[in-house]
């Protein structure tokens, strides 16, 4: 199945700008894009970055500089099933991906917490997306509109979108290789320190 990774580039993970600073940010970025592409060519999916900006990847990239839910748009309306996994689920998994990519279902869809749509199965060609907000359940509507079936994929891993400092501590537990890595190699760390766990920054 053809997978869309959605990937903005140009100033990603402001949300992180605490803890990171811009060229960190991109580079952690392009550390969760490259475990999520490796995870869905495992799980069987064909990856395709749809970027705001070219990217230096070894898989085909799309570049589109209009507004993230424009840009998906115009992907999807085809007679092919196609995915759309964002790309900076530092959790996903090729089992976890495999699962999604099989349950069947017109539109399938990964909330993520907070109320986001992390990843989406999409078999129906009047379906689209509208991101940001509460799109899960406005995603839910438009399936409803347009007739399409609407299955909820429950998934921790595919439910942790790497948005804030504190969901750093999940990358640190259970992220995949790369984004792991690159924390890891840029002193942050976990702290325990007071029975509350936390991501830290610096030495011990
Ligand atoms: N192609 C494209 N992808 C985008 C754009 N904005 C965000 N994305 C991707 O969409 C997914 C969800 O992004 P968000 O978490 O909402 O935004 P972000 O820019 O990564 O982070 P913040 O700056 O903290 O909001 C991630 O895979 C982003 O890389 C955009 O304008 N174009
Ligand atoms: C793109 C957006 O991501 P979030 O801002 O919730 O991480 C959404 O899933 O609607």
């Amino acid at each position: 199945m053809r997978v869309v990774v959605p990937f903005g580039g140009r100033s990603p993970k402001t949300r992180l700008a605490p803890f990171l600073d811009a060229d960190e940010r991109r580079e952690f970025s392009l550390a969760m894009l490259r475990d999520v592409l490796a995870a869905i060519e495992r799980a069987g999916g064909d990856p395709v970055v749809l970027a705001d900006a070219p990217v230096d990847i070894d898989v085909p990239v799309t570049v589109d500089d209009r507004p993230l839910t424009d840009a998906v748009n115009d992907e999807l309306g085809g007679d092919e099933p196609i995915a759309v996994v964002m790309a900076d689920l530092a959790l996903a998994t090729p089992e976890t991906l495999e699962r999604l990519f099989e349950t069947a279902g017109d539109v399938v869809a990964a909330p993520g917490l907070g109320g986001g749509t992390n990843a989406l199965v999409v078999r129906h060609p009047d379906f689209s997306v509208d991101y940001h907000g509460a799109s899960i359940a406005d995603h839910r509507t438009i399936a409803d509109d347009t007739g399409a079936s609407f299955v909820e994929f429950d998934s921790m891993r595919l439910a942790v979108d790497i948005d804030e400092p504190s969901d750093l501590v999940e990358v640190l537990l259970h992220g995949q290789e790369h984004s792991r890595e690159w924390l890891a190699e840029n002193g942050v760390r976990l702290d325990r320190g007071d029975g509350r766990v936390g991501a830290v920054r610096g030495c011990r």
